[in-house]
């Protein structure tokens, strides 16, 4: 990791930290909107959001507004480094995890593996206009996405973040998964037809 990566991720954290509420409330709505109208929205199956922390765009809305047979669903930390996905409602049981971030608290033989996700939304630092995306720096999204690098959607993959996040060019390293999609509250970029240029 280059220290203009890490001088750009405190920025662009600090940036989505200070975002107004008002702003964010909005933002949240318009995002579970672009999110729905997605071209390869799944009518059914597992979908992955994550528990906003650290100013980051809210799921909530989009939540509460997935098709009936959508099974909303949290990522879990795992101590082979890669993430699962375990089914959240509101009401069900939460625990943090290591870096404080709550997360369903279910014994491990009942977690979802990455594979089994249809749509899987990715929190974003940053990202750029070709959907290269900049995250926490901890690799666990590309760890745990990486088989997507030798096979096709599902699930797929899409970063969401506040217009406030994109920057001009991030460079991409040898294992930075391709996202098919960004959604923000203005828009979408959709990332597909740039997987081969
Ligand atoms: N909401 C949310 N959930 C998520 C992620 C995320 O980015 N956002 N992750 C995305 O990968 C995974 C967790 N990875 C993370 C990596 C670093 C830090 C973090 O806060 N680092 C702190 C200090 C670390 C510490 O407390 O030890 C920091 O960099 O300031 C958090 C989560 C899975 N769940
Ligand atoms: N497929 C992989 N196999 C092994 N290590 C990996 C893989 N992908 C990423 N890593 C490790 O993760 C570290 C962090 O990667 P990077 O800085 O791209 O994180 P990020 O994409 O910002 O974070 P995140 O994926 O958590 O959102 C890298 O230094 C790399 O060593």
């Amino acid at each position: 990791m280059t220290d203009d990566r890490t001088t750009l991720r405190r920025e662009l954290r600090a940036r989505r930290r200070n975002l107004p509420a008002a702003a964010r409330i909005g933002g949240a709505e318009a995002l579970a909107a672009q999110l729905l109208a997605l071209p390869f929205a799944p009518p059914s199956g597992y979908v992955a959001g994550y528990w906003a922390m650290d100013g980051e765009i809210a799921l909530h809305a989009w939540q509460l507004r997935l098709p009936r047979d959508c099974v909303y669903c949290l990522p879990v930390l795992h101590a082979d480094q890669r993430l699962r996905f375990a089914p959240w409602r509101p009401g069900d049981p939460l625990a943090a995890n290591r870096f404080g971030i709550p997360e369903p608290a279910l014994a491990p033989e009942s977690l979802l593996e990455p594979e089994q996700m249809s749509l899987i939304v990715l929190p974003l630092v940053g990202f750029d206009g070709r959907g290269h995306r900049l995250g926490m720096g901890g690799g666990w999204y590309d760890r745990s996405l990486a088989f997507r690098q030798r096979r096709p959607a599902p699930p797929w993959l899409v970063g969401a973040g506040f217009e406030l996040q994109r920057v001009e060019r991030l460079d991409a390293a040898d294992w930075d998964v391709a996202l098919d999609a960004v959604c923000t509250e203005a828009g979408t970029v959709d990332c597909r037809s740039a997987l081969y240029v």
